[in-house]
């Protein structure tokens, strides 16, 4: 056998289809899907987007009205300019400083959708990122003239590396090349090949004209009688949620409620698994050990919670629990430790340091840590170079990061919440890089003997108040506080609160 009748024999027994109505009979999940969609320039993109909101009635009549009069003549079949839709994007993209994804929404009978929109060009590697860090599902647009691209390879390799499993690959513009099967399964399996490269087990290939509306929500029967495979619109309807899919109970408290002398609440949104009265608890990193007595979302007493709902949690005992503590089930317990090993997309044009001392943000939970870049994807062709340099901007990169006090984690692939963290840059308060733990080192963490400083970057009234406090005199070696503008002040707390 030759090897590419091996390869063709090893793709199709091993990736599957996403499962469809007829195949496979599933119950449906009725939360909502998100997915994110990618391609090069032109590959159709807006188009398609457009169009699952036009076909889904996702878009509001006066929408509607303005699409017909502002597209009119340009488009040669007397089709409406779908991707005209997403010109109200363009203004919030222009507006983006740090992050560059918009989100659209549409639903059908069956299921709601969100839908994340990132620009194509090589450098936008950090929002596609962004969008891919939250989604279920990745449709991947090929123009069927073109087939794949190293564009392909490169979002297929960001999106796998952000957790996706799920994907569709979207050969679009088929009406181009006259309905050409032959070219379609060429591509499909091209495809194929590349995704069981990357470890990803679940494709669907569809041939497509967005423009047109074929095999986006509607068949394309009457172009496409040999493609018997399900709408792009009936395999998202069937993919699964993955924000479902997480270890126990993950509560990191935002805030401790003291409003009268007997009570004492836990407040936060929950980050995984569920929670019910009587269940028992540990707060980390303390370890202390408790009994939940009751759950509370605004006023309404409730007889369980589960990821998502923001509650308050009262607990059998006196506890000392502050902000930035998890509170989690006992018997599936997050990982605790001084060191961690991450994969890292660098956010700013001061790229990642090596050595340098950052901020790290988790939910409610901000620490200090030292970050040592070990290697670096090549995006082109997927392999992992050693590289214990910067890290520039958009690079994706393994790290190592060594923390002065125990951090508590879950991998990412566990819980996408408990596994990801953004990196600030102590010095401009700018997030700098986002990333996800892949696992706990052993290690002894890096308290640092000669930098032992911890620097707070304060509203200039408020840092005036805290030096000349006593408590401040008593604490000099240890603290640095700087007086910042109200600017970067308003930015920091911004940080801190999302
Ligand atoms: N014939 C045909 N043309 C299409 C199809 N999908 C998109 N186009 C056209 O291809 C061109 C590019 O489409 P866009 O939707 O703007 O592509 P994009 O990927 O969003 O491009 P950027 O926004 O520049 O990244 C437009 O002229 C579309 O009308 C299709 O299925 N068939």
């Amino acid at each position: 056998m030759s090897a590419t009748a091996t390869a063709a024999l090893a793709a199709s027994a091993t990736v599957t289809s996403l499962p469809h109505a007829e195949t496979a009979p599933v119950v449906r999940d009725t939360r909502p899907l998100r997915l994110i969609t990618c391609g090069s320039v032109d590959d159709g993109k807006s188009t398609l987007i457009g169009r699952l909101l036009w076909d889904t009635k996702a878009v509001k009549e006066d929408q509607a009205a303005s699409l017909h009069r502002d597209s009119g003549k340009q488009n040669d079949l007397g089709l409406p300019d779908f991707a005209l839709l997403l010109d109200g994007l363009q203004a919030e993209r222009e507006q983006g400083i740090t992050i560059d994804v918009a989100y659209r929404y549409f639903s059908t009978d069956k299921r709601s959708f969100i839908v994340a929109d990132t620009p194509g060009h090589e450098q936008y590697t950090r929002n596609m990122a962004t969008g891919a860090s939250t989604a279920d599902l990745a449709v991947l647009l090929v123009d069927a003239r073109a087939g794949l691209l190293e564009q392909t390879r490169r979002h297929a390799t960001i999106a796998s590396l952000m957790g996706i499993r799920q994907f569709v690959l979207a050969v679009n513009k088929i009406d181009l090349t006259g309905y050409d099967r032959a070219g379609f399964e060429k591509i499909a399996h091209d495809f194929k090949e590349l995704a069981l490269s990357l470890g990803i087990r679940q494709v669907t290939a569809i041939p497509m004209s967005a423009l047109k509306g074929e095999n986006v929500v509607y068949r394309g029967t009457d172009a496409m009688p040999w493609y018997e495979g399900p709408t792009l619109v009936e395999t998202l309807e069937l993919a699964t949620v993955r924000s479902a899919q997480t270890v126990g109970f993950r509560l990191p408290v935002q805030r401790v409620s003291r409003p009268g002398e007997s009570f004492r609440g836990y407040q936060g949104t929950v980050a995984g698994g569920s929670v019910k009265p009587g269940d028992s608890v540990a707060i980390l990193p303390s370890g202390m050990i408790a009994n939940v007595t009751k759950i509370v979302t605004f006023d309404l007493v409730r007889n369980a919670a589960v990821a998502g709902d923001a509650i308050t949690l009262v607990l059998d005992r006196q506890v000392d629990v502050a902000r930035g503590d998890m509170i989690v089930s006992l018997e599936s317990q997050p990982q605790i430790g001084l060191a961690f090993d991450a994969q890292i997309v660098a956010l700013q044009p001061s790229g990642i340091e090596p050595g340098k001392r950052y901020w790290l943000k988790s939910g409610s939970r901000r620490q200090r840590v030292t970050v040592q870049p070990a290697s670096q994807l090549d995006l082109k062709t997927g392999k992992w170079h050693h590289h214990a340099e910067a890290l520039p901007m958009n690079a994706i990169g393994k790290v190592h990061l060594a923390f002065d006090e125990i951090a508590i984690f879950d991998p990412y692939e566990q819980n996408r919440t408990t596994g990801a963290f953004i990196l600030i840059d102590p010095d401009t308060n700018n997030t700098v890089a986002g990333g996800m733990i892949t696992a706990r080192r052993n290690d002894i963490g890096g308290i640092h003997e000669n930098d032992r400083r911890v620097i707070l970057s304060l509203p200039a009234d408020l840092a005036d108040q805290i030096m000349a406090s006593e408590a401040f005199a008593n604490r000099r070696d240890e603290v640095d506080i700087r007086r910042t503008t109200a600017g970067r002040a308003a930015e920091l707390l911004d940080d801190l609160d999302n």
